[in-house]
């Protein structure tokens, strides 16, 4: 089966993701969420009010803290990007809990505790730890006459580090857990290269706004089939494990491999021209005809390549790449097709 059959057949992540899913998957983007939806639906409010009350001051903080924190918000769902959304909303955080101690209130300094748990999940824990003692100190020293002085300040400082040491044992423990899916669900446990599914999560981002022209390739074994039912399974595993690590050692670290499933693989290479982009194709094709074996005989690929065509989405890329591989099979196989754009004329066979 080719590529274009399997990928028509699905719509692309983003489009099947709804926002529930999302925040599941994500828990930076659902801390994100919570502290922008905290920042629109109270802080907000609250800065109103502290203008209607003359408090000026505090209504800027609040308003300041209630646009910075949203915007974080709103910037980790439309970009994806969480990592700066992330210090932005930690510093935020850090602002916020000073300017409680600043204005010497008993009861709100309540939202120290839940402000310095949020932290771990939102920047690494080295970040969250300093920045958690940095507003711990601060909320103190400001607040001293508040909290009691020496008598209270102990309670004080040894609630939030608890706090802090309890945050940062389940985020560690949320950070593993995550890292640990997510090598199980992107990589290929056969021939340990990416699979399709981070192929597409990789093709997400960089496509839309790229300048460069790369280039996608399909690669397929030739009479994969053959081989299974001559060689048996375990042989034709081998063979897949084989081509992956030849494929591999032929490329530059920019460039992206897949297994895209069966016996098929992507590859993407971000930069060069066309000509430089066939040329690797057919180190590659070289290389696993001259290294990769089952029994005493050579394992071939077809390769189909096209150029992207910025702002194309990478799946009609991979579609003509797909009906280039096709052309490769059907005149013979162990071959490189280029599949041109229009107008454009493709190298000259090597
Ligand atoms: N050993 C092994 N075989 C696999 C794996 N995944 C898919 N296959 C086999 O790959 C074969 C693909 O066969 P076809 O799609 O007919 O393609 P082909 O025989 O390579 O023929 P051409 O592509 O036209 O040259 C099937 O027999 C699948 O069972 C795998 O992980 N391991």
């Amino acid at each position: 089966m080719t590529v274009a059959a399997k990928t028509s057949s699905r719509p692309p992540v983003a489009a099947r993701r709804d926002w529930l899913a999302a925040l599941k998957e994500d828990y930076a983007l659902a801390v994100l969420t919570l502290g922008g939806l905290l920042a629109i639906l109270w802080l907000a409010p609250f800065a109103v009010y502290r203008a209607l009350t003359h408090n000026w001051v505090a209504a800027v903080a609040d308003t300041l803290l209630s646009l910075v924190l949203g915007g974080a918000a709103i910037h980790a769902w439309r970009t994806g990007d969480t990592r700066w959304p992330g210090w932005i909303m930690a510093l935020s955080i850090v602002g916020g809990i000073w300017a409680i101690g600043y204005s010497a209130e008993f009861a709100a300094l309540f939202w120290v505790y839940p402000g310095v748990l949020m932290m771990f999940f939102l920047v690494p824990a080295w970040a969250a730890a300093t920045l958690g003692a940095a507003a711990i100190a601060g909320a103190a020293i400001l607040s001293w006459n508040e909290l009691g002085g020496t008598e209270g300040l102990p309670f004080f400082v040894i609630t939030n580090v608890l706090t802090g040491v309890f945050a940062f044992l389940v985020s560690q423990q949320a950070h593993q857990r995550i890292s640990r899916w997510q090598t199980l669900s992107l990589i290929d446990p056969l021939t340990g290269i990416g699979n399709r599914r981070l192929m597409e999560v990789e093709f997400a981002q960089p496509f839309a706004g790229r300048r460069a022209a790369g280039a996608l390739a399909v690669l397929d074994i030739d009479h994969f089939k053959q081989i299974n039912d001559r060689f048996g399974h375990d042989a034709g595993d081998a063979v897949l494990r084989d081509l992956a690590a030849v494929v591999q050692a032929n490329l530059r670290k920019t460039d992206r491999f897949y297994r895209f499933g069966g016996e098929e693989f992507v590859l993407w290479l971000p930069h060069g021209e066309p000509a430089t982009h066939v040329a690797v194709l057919e180190r590659v094709r070289q290389a696993v005809r001259e290294q990769v074996r089952v029994g005493e005989q050579p394992v071939t690929l077809s390769a189909g390549m096209a150029v992207h065509q910025a702002p194309e989405p990478w799946q009609s890329c991979l579609s003509r790449a797909d009906a280039a591989l096709y052309r490769a099979k059907r005149e013979g196989r162990d071959r490189v097709v280029w599949q041109p754009a229009e107008g454009a004329h493709p190298p000259p066979r090597q």
